[in-house]
């Protein structure tokens, strides 16, 4: 039975004023039935992990460097994340692979080095319109599954994330048929590759739009077993209803 788990990525958002949201979360949620997965900017990891010091709740990064150590200026390792009181680091994000040009090559060294500290790694596989359009989903989330996750990933510290790329901050979702055409065929190859017990054990979170007014029917989608939440995990009064909607699905 996989654990659910719902995931807060704030993107390049917030400042120490928004800790209160993080606080005012845990205190909604004094003792939650799913993991809960904060990640905020890196710059407040520290601050955070202080606050969630008695709550279960788990704080991440959004990226890491495949090196643990180096001069790799502005960039941040595994352990520096670890050391800051993270315990996963968000990986592949498409705003990475777009906006950084990150490649699965890459995706997948990021992860064996998460891994080597400790860390849950939520690597990020999605198409864009263009893809879906040209009928190559499949192909697409094949190949990034194939080349980002490492042969090394584990049950317990690999978490895969599907984002389709048109539906991240446009208010547009997928149906719950094409989520479940994806989180399937993303199962299958995992128990192939995997096998069966780890393959079945790994979660699969959908994201892109996950807000408190459709969650319950993303939840509900075959082998959904949480959400990286975007927009909607900023404030507590938005992120709340989502966990509440996980805890019950
Ligand atoms: O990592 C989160 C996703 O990119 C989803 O973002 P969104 O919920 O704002 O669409």
């Amino acid at each position: 039975m996989r654990r659910r788990l719902a995931a807060g990525n704030w993107k390049m958002n917030g400042t120490s004023a928004d800790l209160e949201q993080i606080t005012a979360l845990m205190a909604a949620h004094p003792a939650p039935t799913v993991d809960l997965l904060l990640c905020p900017p890196a710059t407040l990891i520290h601050a955070a992990a202080r606050r969630v010091a008695d709550h279960p709740m788990m704080l991440g990064g959004q990226d890491c460097h495949a090196e643990p150590s180096g001069a790799h200026t502005g960039d941040i390792s595994a352990e520096q994340l670890a050391d800051a009181g993270a315990r996963a680091v968000i990986l592949g994000h498409s705003e990475r692979r777009q906006g950084h040009a990150e490649q699965n090559a890459q995706v997948c060294a990021k992860a064996r080095a998460a891994q080597d500290a400790g860390l849950m790694t939520v690597i990020c596989l999605g198409e864009s319109l263009d893809q879906r359009e040209a009928q190559t989903t499949l192909e697409v989330i094949g190949a990034q599954l194939a080349d980002s996750v490492p042969d090394t990933a584990t049950a317990d510290t690999l978490v895969i994330a599907y984002e389709p790329i048109w539906a991240i901050g446009t208010g547009r979702i997928p149906t719950p048929d094409q989520i479940a055409e994806v989180h399937d065929f993303i199962r299958a190859r995992l128990q192939q590759r995997f096998g069966a017990d780890m393959g079945s054990a790994v979660r699969l979170l959908y994201g892109g739009s996950v807000k408190p007014d459709n969650a319950a029917t993303v939840f509900a989608v075959s082998n959904v077993d949480g959400a990286l939440v975007g927009g909607a995990s900023l404030t507590a009064d938005q992120f709340s209803p989502i966990i509440t909607a996980l805890e019950t699905a």
